[in-house]
């Protein structure tokens, strides 16, 4: 998050649209002043048209600005009044109303897909419709001639000074078929449609479907269906075809209601009894999945696809009741996705925990019993989870005049795409909707015109509360590597804009977002492509709440509490904020001065050994002054900031063979974070736990690292099973242990057997 007062590339953009957006306040409810022809306002639709092109081929970095919120509208259609564009009013959602409007050029996507609309009377209005499915190419919705209908439209200014409709809600609008009635008369099609049969529809989907157009396959064997005879065959065909072009868009619900109209007239068809098993399969239904299987199988004992698939669920329920996964094989899939959009087949775990009441901070995550350091709490699946890794993910800096705040990062993406689940799919959609939307007032009402009211504001709300951003893997290949990688243009204003200072995808996880936040908390949670982990950091009593760090960030707690007010609407009461806070105004500076100069010393580590000399002095000097800075017991403030300054001294020494040095100063490192580690039994144990978080794996590493170049071999193997059980709790899993460090292992002389 960032404030609009910072200087900024896209500052000028966000300056002029602030102008324009405040003096538009003033508008409100009046006629727009000044209405440009058809001809120039379809002139601009094209040359945006040509700019939405090229941007396609750059980096996708939007810019978005939220408006003030207007919620959707739950009024049947049948209630609304008809209007024409002229009697729209600006900054207003007109109640109690709607308009029809036919599209007169194709579409544009940028942010919105963007149309130019005509109503009855020939007036055009520029309309900007929000959420619609991002897999569906733009034309495919609004083609040119498309009738629809806006109900209660919100009629605004435009950041660019001009006027539009803007529909946020996808239950807002309504496409009309050709055949629909509510079709003006001097808009139906001239040339009626020869009368056609449910088979030539189910032709028609079945060509789209070919040609993996699985939207528009769906809407042909709809409407097949709606033609067909009850009962008849083509409607079991047409239902069936629907079903799995259904579970080809992730309508599993849908789906399943198909196959089980199926299952009710035919009870052992077998393409029925298949598909509902997949749709509970893929909704994480594993008994129902197993049991639609075993049926199928009774009947039908040589199908091969029923065999797998239950062979797969018999391994999800595994999963589900034990917690134990194929974590290597998992890692690897995720790895493979490359810049595809993955989903790993696996089960969700729910360990030792439970949602309870958490007193002044809401409902919070409880455990049920006594818990061990390092022990599986959960796995959750994402509900919906935008990589930045992934091909087509949209970065958008999304500005707030009124907070005077920008977002930035998928999460618009993630909004959008949370849109269409909840859209078609009302029951999941209702674990997302239990979830905390803060003060946001939310409407009354489910269903309209027997559609699903998704209200894009409240989704919004959700998702800034409860979203995570992620990683595809918390635990990277090459760690060192990574150190002295220099981000990208992208990945630079993205950082500077997100809340975690991060570039960073973006997800929804259920269970997790229970979880209240502590800076100095008790579970860590990582993230293996689509799966969220949670473990626990230290021994957890029974009845404790579980809690995360939100930000996971080293920064000051001033910087950290503003974060927090403006993005969660709390202000954190943890021991380490009471701590920081009771802390002069002049140690914070400068502690943080002194962080700032230290951090800038990685530029001596990229360039060469003999710069690399340049450094240690000043460095070691500049942490002991950090270290100077805490007049507080390590175990009871943990010297977090001093973290990645002491990973770059560390690697300092190392480079410059200076391991004596590193291994006192990294075990130190270790106490200053209040761990206290003992050898007992000829093992070691972490007898006190500190602030454990991933980055503080690489202190385990110099230790390692410098007891092998000391000659202390068995020091150095003890502290690698230390480090191989405490990398399994900041990385999920212990099995990619040796892909991630056993370069570095090897290279120090430690085996990594
Ligand atoms: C992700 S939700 C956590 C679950 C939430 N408590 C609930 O009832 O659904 C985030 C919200 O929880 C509350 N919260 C989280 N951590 C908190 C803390 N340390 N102190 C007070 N409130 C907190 C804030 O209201 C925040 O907006």
């Amino acid at each position: 998050m960032f404030a609009f007062e910072r200087e900024d590339s896209r500052r000028n953009y966000f300056e002029r649209a602030e102008i324009i957006l405040k003096a538009a306040e003033g508008w409100k409810g009046r006629k727009p002043i000044f209405k440009p022809s058809r001809a120039s306002v379809i002139y601009c639709h094209n040359a945006c048209s040509s700019r939405a092109q090229a941007a396609e081929t750059k980096p996708n970095l939007f810019s978005n600005i939220a408006y003030n919120e207007h919620p959707p509208c739950i009024a049947p259609f049948d209630t609304l009044e008809k209007k024409y564009l002229e009697d729209l009013r600006l900054e207003l959602a007109h109640r109690g109303s709607y308009v029809i409007l036919r599209a007169v050029v194709n579409p544009n996507r940028y942010v919105s897909i963007s149309t130019i609309a005509e109503d009855e009377n020939g007036e055009v209005e520029l309309v900007e419709i929000y959420n619609q499915d991002d897999r569906r190419l733009p034309v495919s919705i609004v083609p040119e001639g498309q009738v629809f209908i806006v109900k209660e439209p919100f009629f605004k200014t435009t950041s660019g000074g001009g006027t539009a409709i803007r529909v946020d809600h996808v239950s807002d609008i309504i496409f009309l078929d050709g055949e629909d009635e509510r079709i003006p008369e001097k808009w139906r099609p001239r040339l009626r449609l020869l009368a056609r049969r449910p088979l030539d529809w189910k032709e028609d989907g079945n060509r789209f479907y070919g040609e993996k157009q699985y939207f528009e396959a769906a809407q042909c064997y709809t409407k097949g269906l709606e033609l067909a005879e009850p009962y008849s065959e083509i409607e079991r065909i047409l239902l069936l075809n629907r079903a799995q072009a259904y579970l080809e868009l992730g309508y599993t619900e849908k789906a399943l209601v198909d196959a089980d109209k199926v299952l009710g007239q035919d009870p052992l068809n077998i393409k029925a009894l298949y598909r509902s098993a997949v749709s509970c399969y893929e909704d994480g239904d594993y008994e129902s999945a197993k049991a639609r299987l075993v049926k199928l199988l009774k009947e039908f004992p040589e199908n091969k696809d029923a065999k797998d698939r239950l062979l797969r669920t018999f391994r999800r329920l595994q999963e589900q009741r034990s917690g134990e996964y194929e974590f290597a094989k998992m890692r690897n899939e995720v790895k493979e996705w490359g810049n595809k959009k993955g989903k790993l087949d696996c089960a969700e775990y729910v360990g030792p925990v439970r949602v309870g009441h958490a007193g002044s901070k809401g409902r919070g995550l409880f455990t049920t019993r006594d818990v061990k350091f390092g022990e599986l709490l959960l796995c959750s699946k994402a509900f919906k989870v935008c990589h930045k890794e992934a091909k087509g993910a949209r970065f958008t800096i999304l500005f707030n005049f009124k907070t005077r705040n920008g977002q930035s990062g998928t999460h618009p993406q993630l909004v959008q795409e949370l849109i269409q689940i909840l859209y078609h799919n009302p029951k999941k959609a209702k674990r997302f909707y239990e979830l905390t939307s803060g003060d946001y007032e939310r409407v009354k009402g489910e269903m309209v015109d027997g559609l699903p009211i998704v209200d894009s504001h409240l989704v919004m709300r959700i998702m800034l509360k409860n979203c995570f951003g992620c990683a595809r893997l918390s635990a990277l290949d090459d760690p060192l590597e990574n150190l002295f990688k220099d981000p990208t243009e992208e990945d630079k204003i993205i950082a500077e804009a997100s809340p975690t200072g991060r570039a960073e995808g973006s997800g929804i996880w259920i269970l997790p977002s229970y979880m209240n936040h502590s800076c100095w908390p008790n579970s860590v949670r990582s993230f293996l492509g689509d799966l969220l982990i949670v473990r626990a950091a230290r021994d957890i009593p029974e009845g404790e709440e579980i809690t995360t760090d939100y930000l996971q960030s080293e920064s000051r707690v001033e910087k950290r509490q503003k974060l927090f007010r403006s993005q969660w609407a709390f202000e954190c009461q943890c021991a380490l904020c009471e701590i920081e806070t009771a802390e002069s105004d002049e140690v914070k500076d400068k502690r943080e001065e002194l962080v700032e100069k230290a951090l800038k010393f990685k530029v001596y580590l990229k360039q060469s050994l003999t710069k690399v000399g340049e450094g240690i002095e000043p460095m070691i000097k500049l942490v002991k002054a950090i270290e100077a800075t805490y007049s507080t017991p390590e175990f009871l403030y943990p010297r977090v900031p001093l973290i990645s300054p002491t990973h770059i001294l560390h690697t300092f020494l190392v480079r410059k063979e200076r391991p004596p040095d590193v291994l006192a100063l990294a075990k130190g490192a270790l106490n200053g974070l209040g761990f206290k580690i003992q050898l007992k039994g000829g093992k070691l144990v972490i007898e006190r736990y500190g602030y454990l978080q991933f980055p503080i794996i690489s202190l385990f590493l110099h230790v390692i690292t410098a007891a092998a170049m000391c000659d202390q071999p068995l020091t150095a193997t003890l502290w690698r099973d230390l480090m191989i059980k405490v990398y399994e709790v900041v990385a999920g899993e212990r099995e990619s242990f040796f892909d991630v460090y056993g370069r570095s292992l090897l290279e120090a002389g430690v085996p990594v057997d």
